[in-house]
Order: C-alpha cells, then structure tokens, then sequence
C-alpha cells in the first residue's frame, strides 16, 4: 500500500506529463503541488522540458519554483495561462472544489480562473460527496472590520444546523493572532455539519456580496479535469462533464 505522500506525488506526475515546451503554467500551493514543482524542475534541468514559465499562486510556491529553477512570470506580464496545476483540500462529485486550507484561495483563483486547462491533483482521501464534508470552507476577507463580516457570513446560513464560523487564528508565541494571507487579509472559516447542501452558485454570490469579502475557497464549475491517485497505486483522471 503506497503512503499518502506517494499518492501525492503520483497524482502530481501524472498531470505533469500534460506539461509541454513552451507553456506558461499556474503553479498551485500545497503539500500536492509541490510534488509538481519538483518534476518540473527535475524535467527543465535534464532539458526534456524547455521553456516553461510558471505564475506562482503564493509567495510559498514562488520560493520553491525559484529554488528548483522554474522561470517565473507574474500574473500580468502573462499573456496566457495554458495549464495550471494544483491540489485541492476537497474535490465533490461535479468537479467543484474546496481549496485554501493552506490560506493561498485568492492568488489561486485568479490565476487558475484565467483561461487555460485547471488541472487538480489529489489522493483519493479528497474525494467527497458534499464539499464542506471533511473541514473548513475559507472565506478571505480584509482585516478591517473583520467582525462585523464574520457575523455577516454567519446571517448567510442563519439558522442551519451545525453551521459555525470563526476567524482562523494561529499561535505566534504565547498568543493567537488571525492568520494573516499573502495578500495581508484575514481568513474566516465556515464549518458544516454534513457539508454544504443547496445551490453552491447562490451561495457563492450571497459571500461575494458581502462587502469586506474578498474571495472564498469554494471553486465552482472551474477544474477541466481531476487526477485522482488511489489507495492501490493506480491513477483515475476525471474530466468535466
Ligand atoms: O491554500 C492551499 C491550497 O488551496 C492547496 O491547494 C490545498 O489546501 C491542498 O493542499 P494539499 O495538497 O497540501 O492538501
């Protein structure tokens, strides 16, 4: 039985061989994707892959790219985006996605939400019948007023058992203070008891209206293809219907 870890990694290869010369590339965040930017830079090195540039999703990938010798282009001196790889804290059964649990959703979602082919890499474990089933939803929002848009989330599930949400905090010495994202904003996580029933684009937009929300981690009808990596070592790729 291959470990999580290897799962990770073989997910990650796999989509990387959809990977060819000359592509610009959104290079994802995560534990999975990392595994991705280290076969790009192992294929750029040994030459079987040359001019690839990749657009980071987070301050955390652009160091890594940088240490394996990826080329990097920001997200405006690009002007396309052919294919970008990333992980997913969740995957539900339409291809709709939870990500952000590492804090990265905003710079993700611009990136991979800009054209080209999205493909996510998961271990089977991220498969789930609702999104929200397994942990946090990451809703971004800007630090001022932080409060009073956590009680504006919270009134959008009014009512509905099991929901609760919270400002992510982390522990910097002896203290909690907000975890603060790349892009110096505040997270607030949503938790569902049985994961997210309903109209996810309705609830998409009911977030998005709240003024002091920036983006939230639920990726709706955005992925063109999942590669899921299996307990027994074998590889799925699910396409969008
Ligand atoms: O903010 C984090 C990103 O959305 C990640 O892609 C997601 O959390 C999955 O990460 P991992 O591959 O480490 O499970």
């Amino acid at each position: 039985m291959m470990t999580q870890e290897e799962l990770k990694r073989v997910a990650a290869h796999r989509a990387v061989e959809m990977v060819t010369s000359g592509m610009t590339l959104g290079l994802g965040t995560g534990s999975t994707a990392a595994h991705a930017l280290d076969r790009l830079g192992d294929l750029l090195r040994s030459g079987e892959l040359m001019a690839v540039a990749g657009v980071p999703t987070s301050l955390k990938t652009e160091a890594h790219a940088g240490r394996v010798g990826i080329p990097m282009l920001a997200l405006g001196g690009a002007t396309r985006i052919d294919l970008s790889i990333d992980g997913a804290d969740e995957v539900d059964t339409e291809l709709n996605l939870v990500k952000g649990r590492g804090g990265s959703l905003l710079r993700e979602k611009m990136i991979e939400g800009s054209g080209g082919k999205f493909v996510v890499i998961v271990d089977e474990s991220k498969l789930v019948p609702r999104l929200g089933c397994t942990g946090a939803v990451p809703v971004e929002v800007v630090p001022f007023g932080c409060d009073r848009t956590l009680g504006l989330v919270r009134k959008v599930f009014d009512g509905l058992p099991g929901f609760s949400a919270r400002l992510r905090k982390v522990v910097v010495g002896k203290e909690e203070v907000p975890f603060v994202t790349d892009n110096g904003n505040y997270i607030v996580e949503m938790f569902f008891e049985d994961g997210i029933r309903g109209d996810l684009g309705e609830i998409s937009d009911r977030l998005l209206r709240i003024t002091g929300v920036v983006e939230h981690g639920m990726f709706i009808g955005m992925a063109t293809s999942v590669v899921v990596a299996k307990k027994d070592g074998t590889v799925a790729v699910l396409h969008r219907k």
